[in-house]
């Protein structure tokens, strides 16, 4: 494989640069990967500069030899692979960089031949070598990503809410809600979301096309959206802390519905009450919205908790430890206590027996000496689902997954890796 397949590795290149169009090129390839229609150049030109706000490195595999007659040319890549680096809160406010992987495709002629594994390898190796102790991912699939030792680590949901005359909230405004122009969530939503993001286990830091998607700026086919509608939450001293985008299904949509595009808001407050000018909404029946937490305190303010219908309940962020010493040092522990871990990396970057010692909230972890017998064994991949406190490490030993060799030690794990509050991851990427 290695001579009929070339790996080139570049960054998004400024408008007028002579190499912009391997970056185009690339792209049209991960457009065709996930069945998108060709974008159109101007399209393309905006994804590029959102790219180089975010420093994405771009992977391409290229055919060596000659190809196909009529069929699409060398420089077109058969298979993508995307990274970009932000942070993730690993709980208690503290920060993780993060290796995001993204855009991964193989073009279905040259399928299961190995290129994602290939690709996937040798990006891990090269995160792991310049020191980055966690991977992340969303994936198309469930099936795919296990093999390469990443791990559930938040869940999200879709909701419908009821918002006809039984919707109704226990909670007294302290704040109020008003319209705003869409275009102010260029400038406010990074803002409002930097605060999320500092309370919120599991949520990394955003990527530039969020701001442009949920202003409308830069719509799903790459126009402006004119749809999308902004409302803002200001706290009692007038500061904006929480916003909704949202757009009208339209009038062949029944119940008369509106969706959620985003909702981000800094404090409880903001968040029941945006959900209060929601289910305000004159001539709408019902509010949908496709990220919803799983554990989300708007069913329990409800005065009727079956206002919210729930349905896919599914796995949101999967994350890959590359480094078990430094993903488990980064974390802040809320409970005392000692845990030798065994953990198996198949891949080889985090494998091995350590000594995960919390004292006063801070961790020692270090390698356990030859012949240490693990109170817990697992795969590297169910380190990473436990590592956010979403996934409980009692139900993993149930499942079969972790094995218990000290009594009790897989319910010490569960209060060791406990967090302030749900873990929610708001950024796809
Ligand atoms: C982070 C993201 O971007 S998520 C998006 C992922 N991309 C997509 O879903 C787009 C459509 N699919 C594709 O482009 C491709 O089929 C990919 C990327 C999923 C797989 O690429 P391939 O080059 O065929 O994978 P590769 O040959 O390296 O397979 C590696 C292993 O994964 C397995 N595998 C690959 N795809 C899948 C899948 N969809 N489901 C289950 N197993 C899979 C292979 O069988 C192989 O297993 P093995 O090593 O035990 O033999």
């Amino acid at each position: 494989m290695a001579d009929k397949y070339e790996i080139r590795r570049f960054r998004a290149a400024e408008k007028d640069a002579p190499d912009y169009a391997r970056g185009t090129d690339w792209l049209q390839a991960v457009g065709f990967g996930f069945h998108d229609s060709r974008r159109s150049d101007e399209f393309v030109d905006k994804i590029m500069a959102m790219y180089r706000r975010d420093d994405r490195e771009l992977t391409g595999v290229y055919q060596t030899g000659d190809v196909a007659p009529h069929s699409l040319a060398a420089d077109i890549p058969v298979a993508t692979f995307g990274t970009l680096r932000k942070d993730l809160n690993v709980g208690y406010g503290r920060q993780l960089r993060t290796h995001m992987v993204t855009a991964v495709t193989v073009r279905g002629t040259h399928r299961r031949q190995g290129l994602l594994r290939r690709m996937m390898t040798e990006d891990l190796t090269a995160a792991k070598a310049e020191g980055l102790a966690m991977a992340a991912l969303t994936a198309s699939e469930g099936s795919i990503y296990g093999r390469f030792g990443y791990g559930v680590a938040t869940s999200e949901r879709s909701i419908k809410v009821d918002t006809g005359p039984r919707f109704g909230l226990r909670h007294v405004p302290s704040g109020t809600v008003e319209i705003a122009d869409r275009k102010v969530l260029l400038e406010l939503a990074p803002e409002v979301f930097e605060r999320v993001h500092r309370n919120t286990p599991g949520s990394i830091v955003r990527q530039e096309a969020y701001r442009q998607n949920v202003s409308g700026t830069i719509g799903r086919d790459g126009n402006e959206d004119e749809g999308i509608k902004c409302a803002l939450h200001y706290d009692a001293d007038g500061t904006v802390d929480g916003y909704v985008s949202y757009k009208f299904a339209g009038w062949d949509t029944k119940p008369y519905t509106v969706e959620v595009v985003d909702l981000v808001a800094a404090t409880d407050a903001a968040y029941l009450e945006l959900w209060q000018f929601l289910g305000s909404i004159d001539l709408i029946q019902r509010v949908s919205w496709s990220d919803a937490p799983v554990d989300d305190p708007l069913v329990w303010a409800l005065s009727d908790p079956r206002c919210v219908e729930a349905s896919d309940h599914r796995d949101m962020l999967w994350l890959r430890i590359l480094d078990s010493v430094g993903a488990l040092g980064a974390r802040r522990y809320p409970v005392d206590g000692t845990l030798v871990l065994g953990i198996e990396d198949p891949l080889g970057f985090a494998g091995g027996t350590f000594i995960l010692d919390a004292r006063g909230g801070e961790a020692t972890v270090s390698a356990a000496p030859t012949d240490t017998q693990p109170d817990l064994s697992m795969d590297v991949a169910d380190l990473a689902s436990i590592y956010l406190g979403a996934v409980c490490p009692v139900t993993l030993k149930a499942a079969g997954r972790i094995l218990e060799h000290t009594p009790g030690a897989a319910h010490q794990a569960q209060l060791m890796f406990a967090v302030e509050r749900a873990p929610h991851c708001l950024t796809h990427f």
